[in-house]
């Protein structure tokens, strides 16, 4: 005999079955929240590679080829790249490699700087499928390591104002190999006398290959930005 309800209410048949079907939905709604979480987690990973990313091969151009330098994206964003771009492996395997400074040679001679991980493919003796992704940091790690080296801009979008420069500056960007100051910074209007030394220290660290980039839209109606900006680029 089936015990009594609660509140000494007389048990009904529909109770069992209800429990069941609860349990199930229970079971559903777990099942639910673990397949929901751990596609979040999938998702948050291929958010988190979504840098450049290094294979090492040895003497292979072709982006996207196995072992060879890809933007994670994939095809479709490489696709809006011109053709020379996609060519050309992202990050050089050259800017991993450790430089060390020139034992000093018996003969007084300058030596010339050596580099380490000879054996990282990509030039002659190159390991090429032997060496592993993880022996490379990836290019927004390596920048994170304090890597590379702050450059004058090779590329200044000059204006004009409300022309579109943040969203023409913002786009370009999306490049792996450009990098831009966020901010204005009117060196060549308000700020020359600063000097070079101090507009370069403003800019982004960047590894080899990759493109600095400002934008100040006022240089287009400053008479003497042309002049300034020509001379920087002789130096
Ligand atoms: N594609 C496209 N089409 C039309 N309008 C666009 C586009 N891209 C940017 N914008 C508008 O451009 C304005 C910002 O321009 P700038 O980034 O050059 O501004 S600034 O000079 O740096 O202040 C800004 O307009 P306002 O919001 O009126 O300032 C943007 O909305």
């Amino acid at each position: 005999m089936a015990p009594p309800g609660p509140a000494g209410a007389l048990p009904t048949s529909a109770e069992p079955l209800s429990r069941s079907i609860f349990r199930k939905f229970l079971l559903m709604l777990c099942s639910l929240l673990t397949s929901l979480y751990v596609f979040y987690c999938l998702a948050e990973r291929c958010q988190t590679l979504s840098g450049p990313v290094v294979g090492l091969s040895g003497g292979g151009e072709e982006a996207g080829a196995p072992g060879r330098g890809v933007l994670a994206g994939g095809p479709r964003e490489l696709a809006v790249w011109p053709a020379a771009a996609q060519r050309k492996p992202l990050l050089q395997l050259q800017q991993w490699r450790r430089r060390r400074p020139p034992a000093p040679r018996a003969n007084g001679e300058e030596a010339a700087w050596e580099e380490e991980s000879p054996g990282l493919a990509g030039g002659p003796g190159g390991s090429g499928a032997g060496s592993s992704v993880a022996e490379a940091p990836q290019g927004t790690l390596a920048l994170l390591l304090d890597e590379g080296s702050k450059q004058l801009p090779q590329a200044i979008i000059i204006g004009v104002k409300k022309g579109g420069t943040r969203a023409l500056l913002e786009f370009l960007r999306l490049h792996p190999d450009v990098r831009a100051l966020g901010s204005e910074p009117h060196f060549f209007d308000r700020c020359y006398e600063r000097g070079l030394a101090w507009y370069r220290d403003l800019m982004p660290r960047t590894l080899d290959g990759q493109i600095t980039m400002e934008k100040t839209p006022s240089y287009f109606v400053t008479r003497e930005a042309p002049a300034r900006i020509s001379a920087m680029s002789k130096d």
